[in-house]
């Protein structure tokens, strides 16, 4: 009943995978007793020591038919614990049925749903044709290096047969659930600027905070320019680049704070930057290296994240099955799906795109506010609910689909 598919979600939500200490074996151990309930088959998939990645298997009836596989990672990213009304581990519901937690929307839902659409499925009689599979990832948020990058690489992977494969999406505040059907690279880029220190009441030019500064001011008139685009109206967020500066960094520090006399000899600055998939990075990575961080200005640059991969776009139209059976299904469960974006930030999915299969990022949460990676991140639970329901018209749809076509080559 509800009541016990809430606890489990909650039982879930609980669970301390934070980045940088994700506690990965007890989430595992977690989804694979719900696994075992359901009878599935599972692996604990170790490709890197210390973060085990969850794969689990209901068996379809036809195995010549290519699988489809429900992806979700298990980390979750940080929080300031003393900005939430309730605490982010504790799952807490409030007299309106909103359960507060870190990885309510992003995307322990998800994940928790699919297995609750499962055991709905089961229950109901139904039996796949397609083999449905089940991954539970890790490092999602720290880029998926030790996840989906390395999981993609490997010969299980491509043993497993897969054609189209659902992640992660994002909330709507509308009616409509939102879908998508690409994503922007990321690229996490440091500047670091250097110059002569000196007294406090100096003028001179070529200061590291100068040199610095300088970036920043053309760096923001990109961002703006960007900005200006999707202002504009007409075009998704997805669809321009965004620029923010998430970090500053200068200055020697005083017990007191820092030392207000002394211009320092180094400045840097971090910037979250995310590139769509028509962009020409190149041209932007020269700008980088000419306006951005000119050596001539005594400037470097680093890359924390950087997406070199081809970025490739899932056909979202009646030419791709796969969308067809997801448009249809959402309708079957009573909701429907607004038209299809670019993803802004970015996904596990970039790398299975990359690896040659078809991929949608869907969350099915609406009517609510993006909480992603913010304060009081929450999910109502009647949202929750109904989502499990979407997924079952879903899973139904792939499973029973029984053309042997509808790999990303044939389309
Ligand atoms: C840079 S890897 C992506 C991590 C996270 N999903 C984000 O979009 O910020
Ligand atoms: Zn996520
Ligand atoms: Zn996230």
């Amino acid at each position: 009943d509800d009541d016990a598919i809430v606890s489990r979600f909650q039982e879930y939500l609980r669970i301390d995978t934070v980045q940088p200490k994700p506690d990965y074996y007890r989430a595992v151990d977690f989804i694979k007793s719900q696994a075992k309930s359901l009878s599935l088959e599972s692996q604990t998939i170790e490709l890197v020591e210390g973060k085990p990645l969850l794969l689990l298997k209901w068996v379809g009836s036809d195995p010549t038919l290519p699988a489809f596989l429900l992806n979700s990672h298990t980390d979750v990213v940080p929080f300031e614990e003393s900005k939430w009304t309730h605490h982010p581990l504790h799952a807490h519901i409030d007299h309106h049925g909103n359960i507060y937690a870190r990885g309510s929307q992003d995307m322990k839902c998800v994940g928790m749903q699919y297995l609750e659409a499962i055991r709905k499925l089961q229950a109901s009689g139904f039996k796949p044709i397609r083999s449905v599979y089940l991954s539970f990832v890790p490092d999602e948020e720290i880029g998926g290096h030790d996840g989906v990058e390395k999981f993609v690489e490997s010969q299980l992977f491509k043993s497993l047969n897969i054609a189209v494969v659902l992640d992660e999406g994002l909330t709507s505040p509308t009616e409509s659930y939102r879908v998508f059907y690409g994503e922007r690279s990321p690229w996490w880029l440091v500047i670091k600027a250097k110059g002569p220190p000196g007294h406090g009441a100096k003028l001179y030019d070529n200061s590291a905070m100068e040199n610095l500064l300088k970036s920043i001011e053309s760096i923001r008139r990109f961002r703006a320019s960007q900005f200006d685009l999707l202002k504009a109206g007409g075009i998704g967020e997805g669809d321009v680049v965004s620029v923010n500066i998430n970090f500053l960094k200068a200055g020697t520090p005083s017990p007191t704070g820092f030392v207000m006399n002394l211009q320092p000899s180094e400045a840097e600055a971090g910037f979250d930057i995310r590139i769509p998939p028509n962009f020409d990075s190149e041209a932007l990575e020269r700008r980088l290296v000419e306006e951005w961080a000119p050596a001539a200005r005594n400037m470097s640059f680093e890359f924390k994240q950087k997406f070199s991969g081809k970025q490739i776009v899932t056909a979202a139209d009646d030419s791709n099955p796969w969308w067809s059976l997801l448009e249809n299904a959402v309708k079957e469960a009573g909701s429907r799906t607004s038209k299809p974006e670019i993803f802004p930030a970015s996904t596990d999915a970039r790398y299975f795109r990359e690896a040659g299969l078809l991929a949608f990022g869907f969350s099915p949460i609406s009517k609510t506010p993006g909480l992603l990676h913010d304060h009081n991140e929450y999910l109502g639970k009647d949202e929750y609910l109904k989502g499990i329901d979407v997924y079952v018209s879903i899973i139904k749809a792939y499973a029973s689909y029984e053309s042997k076509s509808g790999s990303r080559d044939e389309l």
